[in-house]
C-alpha cells in the first residue's frame, strides 16, 4: 500500500519540544542521530529545532545543510517565531537565522488567544496578524514552505473566536500551506476539541493540522480526534516526550493511525520498526523506556490475569487489539498469583515443554505458584526459577549440580575500619566432599566466592557464569510484622542471560537460594548443550 504522500502529514517534534521536556538535553550528534531514526520510519516533516535562538540547533542546521544529514523521505522543518512587534521582518534577526538554517520548510509559531496577544507580546490584534502575514509573505517569497502554529488556538477560539481565525486568515493570505491548531496548554478534553476543529475546517475551508500537549493525559486521544473532524497534519514527539506532561506519543498516535483507521500513514515496511525505534531514542534521551507505553512498550502485550490467558491459548487474537508483531513488539505471558493452567501451559511451550497432557503436574505447578507468591516469592521476572519448578513437576530435572552440606558467613570488623565478610562452604560435587573459603566485600559476595572456588575444577561451564545484577526487595507485609527477603539474581554466560529468585527471612539465604537456582539453570542448560551436540 502506498502512504498518503503529501495530502496527510506526520510531524516529528522530538527535537524541538520534545527537547523542552525536564531531563532531555540533546547533543547536537544526538540530534543527527535521532532525525536519521526518524527518517527511517519515514515521518514526512522533522522539525530540528529554533536556530537563532539556540546555538546547539543553529549548529545543527549548520551540519545538515553541510552534508552530515541525508534525509530520504523527511523534510527538515526549521522553527522560530514572527517578526516583533513594530519591527520590520526582513530586520528581524531571529527570521533570518530561519532563513540561514536553509531548511527548505519552516514553521513559525504565533499567538491566536487575544489574551496572549494583549498581555504577553503586548500589542493589538491588527499588529500580531500583521506580524504573521508579513513573516510568511516573506519567508514564502524566499522559496520555504511555511506552517503557522497557532499558539493556544484552542482557549483563544473559546474566548474570542474572531481573532483566532483572524490570525489564521493571515497567515494563509501570506502563504502558509497549513495553520496548526496547538492546544498548548494541553487542558482540551476529545469531544470538545474535535468540535472546535471540525469548527474551523468548515468555516475556513483551510488546510489544518494539530499540536496537543498531554496535561490532561488525552494528547494522542485528541490528536485522532482532531484528525476524525479534519485535520490532515499531525504533530507528535517520540514517546510522548515534551514540555511538562509531554506532547502526543508518535508511536501511539501512528499505530492508531495505521491500525485503527487505516490510514498508511507511514511506509508499510516501518510499522514493525516501531518498537526498535521507540526504544533506540529513548536511549539516546537518556530515559528508561516505558514498559507501560502503548504499542511499543515491553509490557502493551503482556497477560497475567489467568482469564486472560486461558483465552489466548484458544486464540491470542481474543485478547490482544492488535497483533503485536505487527509494531515489531510481542506477547509475554506473565505467571504470578494471578496464573491458572492455561498461563503456566503457555509459559511452558515457551521453555519448550509440553503441559497439555499432565494435568495432574499442571495443577499441582499451579497451586505451588500460588502458594510461595503469597509467601513473597515472584516468578514474573525471573523466568528461569520458573522454568526449574515446572520441570520438577515433571520430574524432568536430573539431581542438582552439586549439594550443600553446610555453608557460614562471618562479617569481620576490623580496627582499621575495614569490614570483610567470610564464607565457607561444604558441598558434594562429581562424588567428593569439597570445603572451601574464601573473602568478599558483602557476605553475598564471599558465599558466590566460596561457592566457585569448591565447584569450579569440576564444573567446566562456571568460569563463564556471571553475576549481572542483583536486586534486593524487604517485603514487610509478608508474615504478619516479620519482613522477609526477596532476591532477584540476573546471570549471564556471555550468550544469554537468565534471572532467578529467592525468598526467606534472612538475606543470605533469600540470595543462596536465587544463586543456586541460578547454577542449577545453567547446569540443566549445560546437560541439554551436552545432548544436542
Ligand atoms: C509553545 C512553545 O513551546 S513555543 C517554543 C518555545 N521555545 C522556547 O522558548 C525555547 C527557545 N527560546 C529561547 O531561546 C528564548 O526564549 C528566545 C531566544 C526565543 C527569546 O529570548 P529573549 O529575547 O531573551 O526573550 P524572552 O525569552 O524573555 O521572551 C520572549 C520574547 O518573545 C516574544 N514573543 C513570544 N511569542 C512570540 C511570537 N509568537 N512572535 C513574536 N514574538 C514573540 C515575547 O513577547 C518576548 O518579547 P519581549 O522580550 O519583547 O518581552
Ligand atoms: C507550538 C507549541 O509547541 C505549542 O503551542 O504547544
Amino acid at each position: 500500500m502506498t502512504t498518503l504522500g503529501d495530502s496527510f502529514h506526520v510531524y516529528d517534534t522530538t527535537l524541538r519540544d520534545g527537547a523542552q521536556r525536564e531531563g532531555i538535553s540533546y547533543s547536537v550528534n544526538d540530534k543527527l542521530v535521532v532525525a536519521r531514526l526518524l527518517d527511517s520510519l519515514g515521518v514526512g516533516f522533522i522539525e530540528g529545532g529554533w536556530p537563532g535562538a539556540l546555538p546547539k540547533d543553529t549548529e545543527f542546521f549548520a551540519r545538515a545543510a553541510a552534508g552530515d544529514l541525508e534525509l530520504k523521505h523527511a523534510q527538515l522543518v526549521a522553527f522560530g517565531a514572527t517578526r516583533k512587534a513594530g519591527a520590520k521582518v526582513h530586520e528581524d534577526q531571529q527570521v533570518r537565522a530561519l532563513l540561514d538554517s536553509r531548511a527548505p520548510v519552516v514553521t513559525l509559531v504565533a499567538k491566536s488567544d487575544r489574551r496572549h496577544i494583549e498581555r504577553a507580546l503586548r500589542t493589538d490584534v491588527a499588529e500580531n496578524c500583521a506580524m504573521v502575514k508579513d513573516t510568511v509573505r516573506f519567508l514564502v517569497g524566499e522559496g520555504r514552505r511555511v506552517f503557522l502554529d497557532a499558539e493556544h488556538f484552542f482557549d483563544g477560539y473559546a474566548f474570542d473566536p474572531d481573532t483566532a481565525l483572524r490570525v489564521l486568515e493571515s497567515a494563509v493570505e501570506g502563504g502558509a500551506d497549513v495553520v496548526v491548531l496547538c492546544d498548548t496548554n494541553g487542558g482540551q478534553l476529545p469531544l470538545g476539541l474535535s468540535r472546535t476543529v471540525a469548527d474551523v475546517v468548515a468555516r475556513t475551508g483551510f488546510r489544518v493540522g494539530i499540536h496537543c500537549q498531554d496535561d490532561t493525559s488525552c494528547a494522542v486521544a485528541n490528536t485522532i480526534a482532531a484528525v476524525q473532524a479534519g485535520a490532515t497534519h499531525v504533530q507528535c514527539t517520540a514517546n510522548g516526550y515534551g514540555e511538562r506532561a509531554g506532547n502526543a506519543d508518535l508511536f501511539a498516535v501512528v499505530g492508531n493511525l495505521v491500525t485503527k483507521l487505516g490510514m498508511p500513514v507511514l511506509p508499510a515496511e516501518s510499522l514493525p520498526e516501531l518498537t526498535r525505534v521507540s526504544h533506540a531514542l529513548a536511549e539516546i534521551a537518556n530515559i528508561a523506556p516505558d514498559t507501560h507505553q502503548a504499542y511499543v512498550g515491553s509490557s502493551a502485550f503482556a497477560h497475567k490475569a489467568g482469564l486472560h490467558a486461558s483465552a489466548i491459548k484458544v486464540d491470542p487474537e481474543l485478547y490482544n487489539h492488535i497483533d503485536p508483531e505487527a509494531v515489531g513488539n510481542g506477547m509475554r505471558v506473565l505467571v504470578t498469583e494471578m496464573a491458572g493452567r492455561a498461563s503456566l501451559e503457555l509459559k511452558g511451550r515457551e521453555f519448550g515443554i509440553d503441559l497439555a497432557r499432565k494435568p495432574e503436574a499442571l495443577s499441582s505447578a499451579v497451586r505451588k505458584v500460588k502458594e510461595l507468591e503469597a509467601g513473597g516469592w515472584s516468578f514474573e521476572a525471573a523466568d528461569a526459577s520458573l522454568e526449574l519448578l515446572l520441570r520438577g513437576e515433571l520430574s524432568e530435572l536430573d539431581s542438582p549440580p552439586f549439594a550443600l552440606e553446610s555453608y557460614r558467613v562471618v562479617l569481620d570488623h576490623r580496627s582499621d575500619g575495614l569490614i570483610v565478610s567470610e564464607a565457607t562452604v561444604k558441598v558434594h560435587v562429581a562424588g567428593e566432599r569439597v570445603i572451601a573459603t574464601a573473602e568478599g566485600n558483602g557476605p553475598v559476595h564471599a558465599l558466590d566466592a566460596a561457592l566457585r572456588k569448591a565447584l569450579l575444577p569440576h564444573l567446566s561451564w562456571l568460569d563463564r557464569v556471571e553475576l549481572n545484577d542483583y536486586k534486593v526487595r524487604i517485603l514487610t507485609d509478608q508474615h504478619g510484622t516479620d519482613a522477609v527477603t526477596r532476591v532477584l539474581v540476573e546471570s549471564t554466560d556471555g550468550e544469554r542471560e537468565w534471572t532467578t529468585v529467592g525468598v526467606h527471612g534472612n538475606i543470605v539465604e533469600a540470595s543462596w537460594l536465587a544463586l543456586c537456582d541460578a547454577l542449577a539453570h545453567k547446569a540443566m542448560r549445560a546437560a541439554a548443550d551436552l545432548v544436542g551436540s
